[in-house]
């Protein structure tokens, strides 16, 4: 008697146990109530140089935590037929120079001879060409492609995802629309209805895919779905009932953007089969003996720091090209930084810690790597060595990379203007004209030196 007593209070507060973790997603206690029967799958969308190597590193810790996560991990591929170069091991006489599809060089060879060359691939992600496919059931969505292409893909894939599906997004740039700026982690978000992350640092990804130490930072801080969000119909039931009649995929709530504003989306919660979508389980996903991951909540402040760096990285490069010494490269890096922090403060205002871009590896990390080796730094140099556009050499040397700074100094100043607000960032201006001819690099020193100088 007593005994099934005691069951039956053991199983009531189990029940109680399992839903509040159903409402509440802060669920590390919970996992000793009962193992969830679901895992995580992955898919990575994008497949360049950034995308394969974060395949990479996702695909060796879905094998090394199979409690969490599906071993097997998507990778969708821009399909193109390549052909594979003399120099490569997975180079065959007898096909010689023939073109052949990506995806199915990756999956036989388990490497991506065009974007990530010499690396080898774990046998568990899986090439697809499909995005919709690659996509399918997956609850954990990385976005990683050049920002020019996410605008497309995000609206192939509304509709086709799972509701309840998390993501981050690896992508460094803004998304600028007419007079309006966004992040892309919340605007595919938006588009597609779920909560997305970033992951963003001092990241140039052929060290890292050769398993050389860095850092990283990722960003995740999603709402609380809780039981006064839940959204059942009828009359408002009591929490008891709540607890009975609300299943997995009526509790969702609105999802508001880094500056707090509400979209235009709802957002679900995970269901209670699979483990939490919290911190841990992210860092679990990302973090590599030689890549090291600090989570934090400023989405905002890692998203920008990615995006705007990249426009300074195209300065560094222009005073290197020019012959200057390492203190004009420094010089602007400080006026970069403090451009990178007051765009932040000004248009995404308190939800931008100052602290993320001075002490995370997002921020002024990032900035000193990218000065240093980054493939716009290198490409920016070599236009002004040869007194050529940037394009021109983007076009010759990077065998289909494609850089990011130009684009989104074009973006950035678009928006900027249509604000009135592009001489208050001067750097960012000057890479803009230089890059369209208005200025040369001579320019520099004068257009950032502030009037009290
Ligand atoms: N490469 C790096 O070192 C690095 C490091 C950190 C962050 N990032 C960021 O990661 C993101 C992705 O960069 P990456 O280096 O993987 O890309 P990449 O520069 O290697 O770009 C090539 C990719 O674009 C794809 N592509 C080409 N045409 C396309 C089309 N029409 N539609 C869709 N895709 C197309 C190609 O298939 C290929 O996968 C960027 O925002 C970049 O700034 C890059
Ligand atoms: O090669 P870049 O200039 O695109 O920069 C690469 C990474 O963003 C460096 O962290």
């Amino acid at each position: 008697m007593i005994s099934s007593k005691i069951a039956s209070t053991i199983r009531a507060s189990s029940r109680l146990a399992q839903v509040s973790h159903q409402f509440h997603s802060t669920p590390r206690s919970m996992a000793t109530l009962g193992a969830p029967s679901k895992k995580h799958k992955v898919t990575v969308v994008g497949s360049g140089n950034w995308g394969s190597t974060i395949a990479k590193i996702v695909a060796e810790n879905t094998k090394a935590h199979p409690e969490t996560f599906e071993e097997d991990v998507q990778m969708w591929v821009y399909e193109e037929e390549v052909t594979i170069p003399k120099e490569s091991k997975h180079y065959d006489e007898s096909s010689g120079d023939k073109p052949q599809k990506l995806t199915e060089i990756i999956n036989k060879y388990h490497e991506n001879v065009k974007y990530l060359p010499d690396i080898a691939l774990p046998k568990n992600i899986i090439a697809n060409p499909s995005v919709e496919e690659a996509v399918k059931d997956s609850s954990i969505l990385i976005f990683n492609l050049p920002h020019q292409f996410i605008g497309r893909i995000s609206k192939q894939l509304e509709g086709k995802i799972l509701p309840f599906a998390r993501g981050v997004s690896c992508i460094k740039g803004v998304n600028v629309t007419e007079s309006e700026i966004s992040l892309f982690s919340e605007w595919i978000g938006e588009g597609l209805g779920i909560y997305c992350g970033a992951l963003s640092g001092a990241n140039i990804a052929n060290e890292i895919a050769l398993e050389k130490w860095s850092e990283t930072t990722v960003a995740y801080d999603p709402p609380v779905i809780d039981s006064q969000a839940a959204t059942p119909t009828g009359p408002s039931p009591s929490s008891s009932q709540i607890n009975l009649t609300i299943t997995d995929t009526d509790k969702q709530q609105d999802l508001k953007d880094s500056r707090g504003r509400t979209t235009k989306a709802r957002l679900r919660a995970v269901p209670s089969s699979y483990p939490p979508l919290d911190h841990s389980v992210f860092k679990s996903l990302f973090h590599r003996p030689y890549f090291h991951v600090r989570m934090v909540s400023d989405v905002a402040g890692v998203s920008l720091g990615g995006a705007l760096k990249n426009i300074v990285a195209l300065a560094a490069g222009f005073v290197e090209g020019r012959g200057w010494g390492d203190n004009a490269k420094a010089a602007v890096m400080r006026v970069g930084l403090l451009e990178m922090v007051e765009f932040g403060k000004e248009f995404f205002g308190h939800s931008v810690h100052t602290a993320t871009f001075t002490e995370e590896s997002c921020g002024v990390a990032d900035l000193i790597t990218s000065c240093s080796g980054g493939r716009n730094f290198k490409c920016a140099r070599m236009a002004a060595e040869r007194n050529v556009s940037v394009a021109e050499v983007e076009k010759t040397e990077l065998n289909g990379q494609m850089l990011q700074g130009t684009s989104t100094a074009k973006e950035v100043n678009s928006f900027l203007k249509a604000r009135g607000r592009e001489d208050a960032y001067p750097l960012f201006k000057a890479v803009l004209d230089i890059l369209e001819g208005r200025k040369t690099v001579d320019d520099i020193p004068d257009l950032v030196a502030r009037p009290d100088e």
